[in-house]
């Protein structure tokens, strides 16, 4: 698991998840899945204390898994494909998070071709505690559907066949809450729907 722990050095020195916030888990071929543990940095995580959970999601050995295995079990749960789910703390993915007027069933306009080929729909979830029960079940109702989805007043959780697609599709959100931002109050010309279809087929 020296992969996982590297992408989360990764985007701890870049900034893209500050403290001990995010986590990161990865399902194992052979049943189960790998997951961080609660309380550590992302910039310090270890390959020989990570946590080890069942297919349900049940911890198994290792050390205390994050607050939020719920939320990664129930990405799994409503997405067969997903191989690995990263959940970040990315600054501009939470502020969009808190803005009023956005629409919660698609948050980000398709401003570029990569963020609609990565991340797609972005759907917002309403706000729960971190470590709250019912934050699972309000991902469930909409992880079949969306893989990448935005917890408010929180942050992004975003869900891919490999470790590899899931943090691409992580940064490429961040990024492009970024630029939702930095174009705020100017007129936008997004992809038509259209131009975003042809890029799904
Ligand atoms: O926001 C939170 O507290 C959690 O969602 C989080 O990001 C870090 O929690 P742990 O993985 O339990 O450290
Ligand atoms: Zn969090």
């Amino acid at each position: 698991m020296k992969s996982l722990c590297r992408i989360g050095h990764s985007l701890h020195s870049r900034g893209l998840t500050f403290g001990s916030s995010g986590n990161i888990s990865v399902r194992l071929p052979e049943g189960g899945w790998i997951v961080t543990p609660t309380n550590v940095a992302m910039g310090d995580l270890d390959p020989s204390q990570l946590s080890l959970l069942d297919d349900d999601g049940k911890w198994i050995d290792g050390p205390k898994p994050t607050k939020e295995t719920f939320l990664h079990a129930a990405m799994y749960g409503a997405r067969r494909d997903a191989g690995a789910v990263v959940h970040l703390h990315s600054t501009h993915s939470v502020a969009v998070s808190v803005l009023e007027d956005i629409d919660p069933a698609d948050v980000l306009p398709a401003i570029t071709a990569y963020y609609v080929m990565k991340v797609g729909a972005l759907r917002l979830i309403p706000y729960f505690p971190p470590g709250d029960p019912a934050l699972g079940e309000a991902v469930a109702g909409f992880a079949d559907k969306h893989h990448a989805l935005l917890l408010a007043n929180h942050g992004p959780v975003v869900a891919g066949a490999d470790l590899r697609s899931a943090q691409y599709a992580a940064e490429e959100l961040e990024e492009t809450a970024k630029l939702f931002l930095l174009l705020q109050g100017h007129k936008i010309r997004p992809l038509t729907a259209s131009q975003a279809a042809a890029l799904k087929q």
